[in-house]
């Protein structure tokens, strides 16, 4: 097990794996950060316990160290890390779109360096992760980050050239679920319910939704038609959706992603 991991950058994503971390049994000690603002430094020191620490601190005391800046961010962090760094320190990337080539030009030569695509139902231990190795990264710096992942939720591994298109799949996922349970609580509030039932009503059909899927190993399909009676209400909305173009605006939307996901990595192509 590796010992002391380092968080750069503790936002949304930073404080999801450091407290799910501490969680899955990591002594708090063990655990540490670097952030720009220091009122959130101070805010995860006071609820957590965890170190605030510098990046040369950081870089000198972690064996793994997770970059979780905003990729736009990446730059100033790097130019504080590289002089810092011990090539046998394992990085791990968590920001959309950045390459793994990107840290190895920046870095010291021959930095294991593993990118992953997370998300934020890591707060709630349900993360799925995708993680892809760099050049320098071996089998067992893939083990290590997912060990540290399987704490927060499942882990796959895929080639790096599919890191596009699984950020605009399940790093962005959670976000296209929200939207949908939104818009169909405003159909219960338009259908005169008030508006704590209607959240309680989609809040829990979409649990019951997931959980089936999750638990049934059913194809969708199956499961939609198991809803969809002849000449009933289901296929009615279904018509609706088919009219609206509702399955080709999320190819168009997720399509939309996966391009901003590249953009993301060539904006750094030259760094
Ligand atoms: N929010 C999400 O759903 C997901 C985000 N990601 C990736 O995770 C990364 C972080 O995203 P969020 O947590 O949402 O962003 P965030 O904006 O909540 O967190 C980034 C944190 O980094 C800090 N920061 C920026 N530059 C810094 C520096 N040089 N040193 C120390 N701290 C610094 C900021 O103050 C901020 O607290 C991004 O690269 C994003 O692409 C990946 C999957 C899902
Ligand atoms: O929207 C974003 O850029 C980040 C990456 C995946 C989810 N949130």
């Amino acid at each position: 097990m590796t010992n002391a991991i380092a968080v750069l950058g503790a936002g949304k994503i930073g404080e999801a794996l450091l407290s799910g971390l501490l969680t899955g049994g990591r002594r708090v000690d063990d655990l540490m950060f670097t952030e720009r603002h220091p009122e959130r430094a101070a805010e995860l020191t006071t609820r957590y316990g965890f170190r605030a620490v510098d990046v040369p601190t950081a870089a000198r005391a972690a064996d793994v160290i997770v970059v979780a800046v905003k990729p736009q961010d990446i730059e100033p962090l790097l130019d504080d890390l590289a002089p810092n760094l011990d090539r046998g320190t394992l990085v791990v990337s968590l920001c959309a779109g950045l390459p793994t080539a990107l840290y190895e030009r920046r870095l010291p030569e021959g930095v294991p360096v593993v990118r992953v695509m997370p998300n934020t139902p890591m707060v709630v231990g349900e993360a799925m992760s995708a993680i892809s190795p760099g050049r320098h990264a071996t089998g067992d710096h893939l083990s290590i980050v997912e060990e540290l992942l399987s704490v927060v939720g499942m882990v796959v591994r895929v080639p790096e050239s599919q890191q596009d298109a699984v950020t605009a799949l399940s790093g962005s996922g959670p976000a296209y679920f929200f939207y949908l349970v939104e818009a169909m609580i405003d159909a219960g509030i338009l259908l005169g319910l008030p508006r704590a039932v209607a959240e309680k009503l989609i809040i829990q059909s979409a649990v019951g939704a997931a959980t089936m899927l999750a638990k049934t190993g059913e194809h969708p399909v199956t499961l939609r038609e198991a809803v969809t009676s002849p000449a009933g209400t289901t296929i009615m909305a279904i018509r609706e959706l088919e009219k609206h173009g509702v399955r080709a605006a999320l190819l168009a939307a997720i399509e939309a992603a996966r391009d901003r996901s590249q953009e993301l990595g060539r904006q750094h192509e030259d760094g």
